[in-house]
């Protein structure tokens, strides 16, 4: 069985190498990530994993592995910042405040779907204006949902979290390889 990486995200594939999985191609999903008039973040996030997996085109062998990551402030969802101005607008927004990072990931065999979402608790500390505008500068904010990225410079600006760390990152990587031997991808060298 062949296992086709439906992202464009670097770290989706770094976390993949971290177990051992090394997809066979890789062909990001175009999908219209706009959320529907009242979409709560956890059913939109499950929605953006499972139209990515049908989006890519893929042989009927093909294992197809796609993922979306949402940040919810309360009811309210945080994607990709489109600018700097953007980005500045959330961590304000998120400054000082709990909120949740979902990820979901979907895999697709044929007409099979399964899927998973995974949520996390995370922190954040009151960010000062220095803070804020060094982020900014540092362009990390770019292509992350809720425009910050903890595995990089903001790493210093959570003080906890609670849940999995690889699904902030992108994938979770303990429901990714359950998933994964569910659906007949073999996982730590076994027979494809
Ligand atoms: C909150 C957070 C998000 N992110 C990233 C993970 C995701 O790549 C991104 C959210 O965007 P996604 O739409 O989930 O993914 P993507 O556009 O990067 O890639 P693709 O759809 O092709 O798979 O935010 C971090 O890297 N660190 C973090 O701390």
């Amino acid at each position: 069985m062949r296992l086709i990486l439906g992202s464009a995200s670097p770290r989706r594939k770094e976390l993949l190498a971290q177990i051992g999985v090394v997809p066979d191609g890789t062909r990001p999903a175009d999908i219209d990530e706009t959320p529907e008039k009242g979409e709560l973040p956890r059913p939109y996030c499950a929605r953006m994993a499972t139209e990515k997996a049908r989006a890519v085109n893929a042989a009927e062998d093909e294992l197809v592995l796609c993922a979306d990551t949402t940040v919810a402030l309360g009811r309210r969802i945080l994607g990709k910042p489109a600018d700097a101005g953007e980005a500045a607008q959330f961590l304000l927004a998120l400054s000082g405040r709990r909120h949740k990072v979902i990820t979901a990931v979907a895999l697709r065999l044929g007409d099979r779907l399964w899927e998973r979402d995974v949520v996390t608790a995370v922190k954040l500390k009151r960010l000062s204006d220095d803070e804020i505008s060094a982020y900014l500068r540092s362009g990390e904010w770019q292509g992350k949902a809720g425009g910050y990225g903890i595995q990089g410079m903001a790493g210093a600006f959570v003080p906890w979290i609670n849940g999995s760390f690889s699904a902030v990152v992108g994938l979770p990587l303990a429901e990714t390889a359950a998933l994964l031997t569910g659906a007949g991808y073999p996982l730590y060298g076994g027979q494809r």
